[in-house]
């Protein structure tokens, strides 16, 4: 064994399963020393370098708890993996909070043991990625915090509940960890659980034979078969229906699929990662979310904090966006008047960085020349406001009529600002915003042909 043959701590009072786990990394070409008791290991790490550490729960003289909170104190670059009692998942949920990366169950499976300790030593040799740092941007309290929450968590294998708002930057988090992570090299997919059908949920994520339902016209693998090896990213998982949710869970607990009209089952070996802008506890409480794949996914929850709860950052994205707005469309990137940056920082962003993409794509179309002023970035709530996809409108009435105006004209400045400004309020959902107008839709349906706002986008 050469200097550099990875070092690995067994640590187990039971004297038969310390001595497969010894012979099991002997045949990994591995080398491995054993302790028997929670005392023992703190001195052998007192004493040696490890690249991985792999214990039980019992250690005798203590607990695999206990081993955790030492390591996690004296060398937390060490990543550790715990062995637990059969079907106890609160241990493995404990440990995995306390910082360990992964567990597996007694009776313990040898190619499951092969790979957990694989993928730990995947870990071990990752070298920080920090231009994909770089590329989350957020230099307030509550983003650096996150970064350090992600960092420690790209490491783990343990499933992560991403929470925040919509637009706030979830699936970007989602795919910094599985960038940062051991597998880096293996598929990041992603999928909008509320934009499936619930008809053919089951195929998406699982595949499906050809033949086995009319329209399958082919094989196909299915999200989780894609996702092997890698990261599964599943967006507004509070969208799933409630058969969904027991199928993912088996799929997730027994580590295999079986695809529609397939006899057998497919092992896969990948990251869960969910994500909603909706009250997971709270979809759980109302009967919506089962409590059993709530707790299996929700191990452990990073919150991304809203844009408005981080105007310092503003500034700063500001410029990452416009460089790459500007890289896209091979222009030069716009410079922002200090009247806009202001205006910017004082917008409350509801529908947070992905609405700031949005503004400031709008603003760089209409800009004339290279600034951008407050009039180019259209704020709900600012005089100039106007909707996103129609054309510059003429000159918007300042709710003052001069004498000059005929009072028609001028009524109807008003109304065609009242119209927009619920039609944005909806998204350009015209049922909505007759309602929120207190008019039919036909009547909406009229005004806007009259006013020559129709069009068929955000219907
Ligand atoms: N901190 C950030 N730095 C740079 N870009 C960001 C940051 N946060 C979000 N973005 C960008 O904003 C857009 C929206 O982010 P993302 O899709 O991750 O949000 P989300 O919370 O997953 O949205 P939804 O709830 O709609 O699924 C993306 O284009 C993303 O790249």
């Amino acid at each position: 064994m050469s200097a550099d043959t990875p070092h690995v701590l067994v640590v187990d009072d039971e004297a038969d399963l310390r001595e497969l786990l010894v012979i099991t990394l002997g045949r990994m070409k591995l080398k491995a020393t054993a302790a028997e008791s929670l005392g023992a290991a703190k001195d052998k790490l007192n004493s040696d370098r490890f690249d991985l550490c792999l214990t039980d729960m019992n250690l005798g003289d203590g607990t695999g708890i206990e081993l955790l909170q030492h390591i996690s104190q004296h060398c937390p670059e060490m990543p550790t993996a715990v062995i637990t009692a059969y079907g106890n998942m609160e241990t493995a949920t404990d440990a995995m909070k306390l910082g360990a990366y992964d567990f597996i169950s007694k009776p313990v499976a040898l190619d499951r043991l092969r790979q957990l300790i694989e993928d730990g030593l995947g870990i071990s040799h990752a070298e920080g990625h920090q231009e994909e740092e770089d590329n989350l941007i957020g230099m307030a309290p509550s983003m650096q915090a996150l970064k350090t929450q992600v960092r420690k968590l790209s490491r783990s294998q343990a499933p992560i509940y991403i929470s925040g708002e919509s637009g706030s930057g979830k699936e970007r988090i989602a795919r910094l960890i599985h960038n940062l992570g051991p597998r880096r090299d293996k598929p990041f997919v992603a999928v909008n659980c509320g934009a499936i059908p619930s008809e053919l949920m089951e195929s998406e994520f699982f595949g499906h034979r050809k033949g086995a339902f009319t329209g399958a016209v082919e094989d196909r693998k299915g999200l989780f078969r894609e996702a092997d090896g890698g990261t599964l990213f599943l967006d507004e998982v509070a969208d799933l229906p409630l058969h969904m949710q027991v199928k993912l869970l088996r799929a997730i607990q027994e580590k295999s699929v079986r695809p529609v009209g397939e006899a057998r089952e497919f092992q896969v070996n990948l990251r869960i990662l969910c994500a909603t802008h909706k009250d997971l506890a709270n979809e759980m409480a109302e009967g919506r979310f089962r409590q059993d794949l709530f707790y299996r996914l929700n191990v452990i929850e990073a919150h991304v904090p809203p844009l408005r709860e981080r105007k310092e950052d503003i500034p700063a994205l500001v410029n990452h966006i416009l460089q790459r707005l500007s890289n896209a469309w091979e222009t030069s990137a716009p410079k922002v008047s200090d009247q806009a940056m202001t205006a910017l920082r004082e917008y409350s962003f509801p529908g947070n960085v992905r609405e700031l993409e949005n503004t400031l794509e709008r603003a760089m179309t209409l800009c004339e020349g290279q600034v951008i002023e407050v009039e180019n970035l259209h704020l709900h709530g600012q005089p100039s406001y106007s909707p996103v996809t129609k054309q510059e409108s003429p000159k918007h009435a300042t709710l003052e009529r001069d004498s000059s105006q005929p009072l028609e004209d001028f009524l109807q400045e008003i109304e065609r600002q009242e119209i927009i400004k619920a039609l944005d309020a909806t998204h350009w959902n015209r049922t909505a915003a007759a309602k929120k107008l207190g008019m039919t839709f036909r009547s909406l349906r009229y005004r806007l042909k009259k006013l020559e706002l129709d069009q068929d986008e955000g219907e």
